[in-house]
């Protein structure tokens, strides 16, 4: 099933999930975030470890786990009520039948752990066949093998098991799996993790290959540079929140970041200035009212005590401007 006509793929609006602790204390991990993502786009959520990346694709895959409360709506295929189902509210049997897998794929963070260990690729591409598509036997075998060839997972090693896998042909295989269903949204939850820079460049173009008409990219990665080759969007979080969204060649080229994080971010890189981000993100369990950066900022004042919105792509009260910094390389 596809988005209808102008209808982005997934519309996410004040999304946010929290996590009941134990004496009433609560962990925020995912606040307030909103975005859309159009059929044909790949948008990278970057940000440092611990910021909510992975919370919030689990919240739209309905697997967050039983002290995790939510607000907001995750709208796929369509927005403002407009035939979309908002993953945030769809039951379980819902999201087992008609969502995982048909109408969003998983690209997982560690194939290896992803994939059943004492099952071959052909066996586990088979059974996901069967289960997706209906296809039944005889034509299971050449449908196994167009599924692999598909995410460039040689047809010769499909008889092998997980543990026999290179990291690069184990993602190959996840990401095969993942592809099956044919869903309108494919989820990629740090694809390269573990993987050396020429296996993560060819992984995420792979994925990319991917993002057709009818599909979406949300690729979620704290590695700039893989974001850098495929996004068209960059959403970055911190502490919790998307304090910034911007087409990637605004993001990585001219004019750059905005928000004061973002610029940080870009900055750590070796290949930039290598200077690291002063001070420590702040705990989820104790946010504050205001800006959760400005205990690291450079530029923070007064007005940083009160939280800034997300307008025009930065949240921020002060963000930096083209007109205020030299484009950067
Ligand atoms: N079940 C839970 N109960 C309480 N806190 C949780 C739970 N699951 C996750 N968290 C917290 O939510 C926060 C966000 O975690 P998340 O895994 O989304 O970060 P991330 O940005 O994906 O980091 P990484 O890149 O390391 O995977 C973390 O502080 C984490 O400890």
């Amino acid at each position: 099933m596809t988005a209808a006509p102008g209808q982005p793929v997934l519309s996410v609006r004040g999304l946010s999930v929290r996590f009941r602790m134990r004496g009433g204390a609560h962990v925020s991990a995912v606040t307030d975030a909103r975005f859309d993502l159009a059929p044909g786009e790949c948008l990278a959520l970057v940000g440092e470890s611990g910021c909510g990346k992975s919370v919030l694709a689990s919240a739209l895959l309905g697997l967050l786990p039983g002290n995790a409360e939510t607000a907001g709506s995750a709208l796929l295929g369509g927005s403002g009520g407009q035939g979309g189902l908002d993953l945030l509210t769809a039951d379980e049997r819902t999201l087992a039948r008609t969502v995982r897998g048909r109408r969003v794929g998983l690209v997982p963070q560690s194939p290896a752990a992803h994939l059943t260990p004492v099952r071959t690729v052909r066996s586990q591409l088979e059974e996901t066949l069967r289960e997706l598509t209906g296809v039944r036997r005889p034509a299971l075998r050449p449908a196994a093998e167009a599924a692999a060839e598909r995410a460039s997972f040689p047809v010769s090693h499909l008889d092998r098991y997980p543990h026999q896998l290179s990291g690069g042909l184990a993602q190959r295989a996840a990401t095969a799996l993942a592809l099956i269903g044919d869903a309108p949204l494919l989820l990629a939850d740090e694809p390269t993790t573990g993987l050396d820079r020429e296996l993560v460049d060819r992984t995420v173009d792979e994925l990319r290959r991917h993002v057709g008409d009818d599909r979406a990219l949300l690729l979620i990665t704290h590695d700039l540079a893989a974001a850098r080759r495929v996004a068209d969007r960059v959403a970055v979080m911190y502490a919790s929140r998307v304090v910034e969204i911007a087409a990637a060649a605004d993001f990585f080229g001219a004019p750059g970041p905005r928000h004061p994080y973002a610029r940080g971010l870009l900055d750590a890189l070796p290949e930039r200035e290598f200077t690291p981000i002063p001070g420590m993100p702040p705990e989820l369990s104790a946010l504050p009212d205001g800006c959760a950066f400005a205990a690291r900022c450079a530029g923070a004042d007064e007005t940083c005590a009160t939280r800034p919105a997300l307008t025009s792509g930065v949240a921020c009260h002060h963000p930096v401007t083209a007109a205020l910094e030299a484009p950067r390389a």
